[in-house]
């Protein structure tokens, strides 16, 4: 059975773009993340959210408006598949079963990426999936995120939008979205409620059309003043 009901993740130490209005969330946010102000490593933004909440459409949106360089952590496993490199074929079993691809492989996929880009400014999509991913991230990049944007979408919802995508791509299947939403409560909601309670949490309102959920967006971009710069 599929819940309407949203997930629950500590609404006292996650921004919500919806629930309060905009005057009273940048009450929350004086404290620019000091990677924006011109620290020395590049701003990161962690996307999250569950199968199909709409992270790949909004990232490219991001990009489009803020110059952002996108890393999709699923699509660079993807990419690793198509190369028959020696990882492929437990990469593509792995995502058929809509499991975890082991932290290293996945790190060094993005780490190989933002040391060959001179972007300042990475939007990491889908990424990290675990608490495993998330500790591997910080022990091989050093780096934390400077903010974590949640896409948060009832599970029948994202099950349509996962069933009508229509991209070919392996998962898209009812059997193994059901196994990612089952992976995605019992290893990413924790990672999500992690950067919560770090204060870097900036929950989306993941239902609506993709101009109105990008509002949204839009407001956590303005308020940290990351707009092209
Ligand atoms: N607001 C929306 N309303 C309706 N459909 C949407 C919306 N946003 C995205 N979609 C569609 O839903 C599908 C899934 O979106 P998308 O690929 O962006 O999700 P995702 O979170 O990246 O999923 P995954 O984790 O499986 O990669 C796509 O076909 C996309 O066009
Ligand atoms: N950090 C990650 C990200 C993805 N995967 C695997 O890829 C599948 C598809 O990912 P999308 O982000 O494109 O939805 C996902 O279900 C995982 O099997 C991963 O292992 N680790
Ligand atoms: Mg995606």
């Amino acid at each position: 059975m599929l819940g309407q009901q949203r997930y629950i993740i500590l609404a006292d130490a996650s921004y919500s773009i919806t629930a309060y209005n905009l005057k009273i969330w940048e009450s929350f946010t004086t404290e620019i993340p000091t990677q924006v102000k011109g620290g020395k490593g590049p701003f990161i933004c962690f996307v999250l959210g569950g199968p199909g909440s709409g992270k790949g459409t909004q990232c490219a949106k991001i990009v489009k408006n803020y110059g952002l360089t996108h890393l999709s952590a699923g699509e660079l496993l993807r990419r690793e598949i198509a190369s028959n490199s020696e990882y492929g074929t437990t990469i593509l079993n792995t995502i058929k079963e809509g499991k975890i691809v082991p932290s290293e492989v996945t790190v060094s996929l993005i780490q190989k990426e933002m040391e060959s880009s001179d972007s300042k400014k990475f939007l990491i999509d889908g990424f990290p999936r675990s608490e495993e991913n998330r500790a591997a991230f910080e022990r091989i990049m050093g780096a934390e995120p400077d903010i974590v944007l949640f896409f948060d979408c009832p599970e029948e919802e994202m099950v349509n939008r996962v069933l009508n995508r229509n991209e070919g791509r392996v998962d898209d299947n009812i059997d193994t979205v059901r196994k990612r939403l089952q992976v995605f409560k019992a290893l990413n909601l924790p990672v999500i409620n992690y950067y919560a309670r770090r204060g870097k949490l900036y929950t989306i309102n993941a239902v609506g059309t993709v101009d109105e959920i990008f509002e949204q967006v839009r407001a956590v971009f303005a308020a940290l003043k990351l707009v092209t710069e």
